[in-house]
C-alpha cells in the first residue's frame, strides 16, 4: 500500500494529503515542532512489574512496593510501563493483523456509519490550522457496543472477538492500576477498591489507531498534542516509536518496550487525585517510511457521577464526566484546542484582558 494511495474510488487511505494541502492553502505553516523532533531526547518510562497486583502471589509487601512506585512515576511522569500485566502477546498479534485488515477498508466502508458504531474518526475533526491537523484514522469504540449487536463488523467477524478479550484484558490491567493508585491516596483500602466510581464496561472505550506512512514527517503531527479525557488510558504501541510526552517542559520521545504496555494518567484522575497525579501533554510524531498501531484502553466514568476527589480541599469544583466531555467538544469547536481541567478550578485564573 503506497503511502498515501488516491483517496476515493474504493482506496483504504483517508484524504489526508487533501486536508493537508488545504490546510496550507488556508495559510496553516507545517508546525515547527517537528523540525525540533530530531533534537528530542529518547527516554525509557519508569518501568512497574505488576505480576504481584495481576496475581494472587504476591504478598503485601510486593504489592505496597509495587503501589508506591507507580504512584511516583503518576506524579512525576504521569506515565509509565508495566510489564507481567497478563494481556497475552499472541492476542495483541492478532489485534494488530485485525486492526491492519479492517484499516485496510475502503475509505467510503470505514466511514460508513454502521460500521464499529459509527466510531471512524481521521485527520482533524475541525481543523482550522495544520496544527489541529492528526495524520491517522481510528476508531473510537464504546466498549458497551463491541458486544452489542448493533455494532456492525462488516465482515471482519473474527474483530469483534479479539476486541472484546483485548478490551477484558485491558480493563483488568486498568482497574488493578486505578485501584492501587487511589489506595495510595486513601487511608481506608475498602474505599479504594471501590475506586473509580461508576466505570464499567458501557463507560469505557477501546481506540484503535493507525498512522500511515506520512510524506510530510516529521514536520506533521501523527496525533495532535492532548491529554486524555478518562481516568487512566492503558496503551499498547507496536515497536515504530513515535509517541512523546511533555516532561520538565521539553518533549522525550518513549522509547518502544516489546514487552510492556504504557499506562498514564487522565485528566479525571488528575482533578480526582487533587493534581497529586498529572494528566501529561502528548502526542505522535507522523513517521516518513512505516505505518504504525497503536490500542488504547480509556477508564472512563458514566457521563452522570460526579468525578469526585481523594479528600476535600479539593482544586476543582464538583463536575460529571457528561460535563467534561461536553466543554471539551464545546472549546474544541469555538478554539480548535482543548482546555480541559482549567475550566474546572474553584478559583479561576485572572482571564487575560
Ligand atoms: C484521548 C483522547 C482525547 C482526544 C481523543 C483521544 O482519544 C485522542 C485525541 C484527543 C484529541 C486531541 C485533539 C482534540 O483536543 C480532541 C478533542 C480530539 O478530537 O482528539 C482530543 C480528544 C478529547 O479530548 O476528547
Ligand atoms: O498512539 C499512541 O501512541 C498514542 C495514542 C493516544 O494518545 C490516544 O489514543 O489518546
Ligand atoms: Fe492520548
Amino acid at each position: 500500500m503506497p503511502a498515501f494511495a488516491e483517496s476515493g474510488g474504493g482506496g483504504a487511505e483517508p484524504p489526508l494529503v487533501e486536508s493537508y494541502l488545504d490546510l496550507l492553502r488556508r495559510g496553516g505553516i507545517a508546525p515547527a515542532e517537528g523540525r525540533a523532533a530530531a533534537a528530542v531526547e529518547e527516554r525509557e518510562l519508569p518501568l512497574i512489574d505488576l505480576e504481584c497486583l495481576m496475581t494472587a502471589t504476591g504478598d503485601e509487601a510486593r504489592r505496597a512496593a509495587c503501589a508506591g512506585a507507580m504512584a511516583r512515576a503518576a506524579s512525576e511522569w504521569g506515565f509509565f510501563q508495566v510489564t507481567n500485566h497478563g494481556v497475552g502477546g499472541a492476542l495483541l498479534e492478532r489485534l494488530r493483523a485485525e486492526q491492519a485488515r479492517l484499516f485496510r477498508l475502503p475509505f467510503e466502508t470505514k466511514s460508513r456509519a454502521g460500521l464499529l458504531n459509527g466510531s471512524y474518526r481521521w485527520g482533524a475533526p475541525t481543523a482550522t490550522s495544520l496544527r489541529h491537523l492528526s495524520w491517522s484514522e481510528a476508531f473510537h469504540v464504546p466498549l458497551a457496543s463491541i458486544s452489542g449487536s448493533a455494532c456492525d463488523f462488516g465482515e471482519l467477524g473474527s474483530l469483534r472477538g479479539v476486541m472484546q478479550e483485548v478490551a477484558d484484558a485491558m480493563s483488568r490491567v486498568a482497574k488493578a492500576v486505578a485501584v492501587a493508585l487511589a489506595g495510595s491516596l486513601m487511608q481506608a483500602a475498602a474505599e479504594a477498591e471501590a475506586f473509580p466510581a461508576g466505570c464499567d464496561e458501557t463507560t469505557c472505550f477501546l481506540r484503535l489507531n493507525r498512522y500511515p506512512a506520512c510524506p510530510f514527517a516529521p514536520d506533521t503531527f501523527g496525533l495532535v498534542p492532548h491529554t486524555d479525557s478518562d481516568f487512566l488510558t492503558v496503551l499498547c504501541q507496536d515497536q515504530v516509536g513515535g509517541l512523546q510526552l511533555m516532561k520538565d517542559a521539553r518533549w522525550v520521545a518513549v522509547k518502544p518496550h516489546p514487552d510492556a504496555l504504557i499506562v498514564n494518567i487522565g485528566d479525571l484522575f488528575q482533578a480526582w487525585s487533587n493534581n497529586r497525579y498529572k494528566s501529561v501533554e502528548h502526542k505522535v510524531v507522523a513517521n516518513a517510511k512505516a505505518e504504525r498501531f497503536s490500542a488504547a484502553y480509556f477508564l472512563c466514568p458514566s457521563y452522570h457521577a460526579p468525578v469526585g476527589t481523594c479528600g476535600e480541599p479539593s482544586p476543582y469544583r464538583t463536575f460529571t464526566f457528561g460535563e467534561y466531555r461536553r466543554k471539551v467538544q464545546e472549546d474544541v469547536k469555538r478554539t480548535g484546542k482543548k482546555i480541559g481541567l482549567s475550566n474546572f478550578l474553584k478559583q479561576q485564573p485572572p482571564q487575560p484582558q
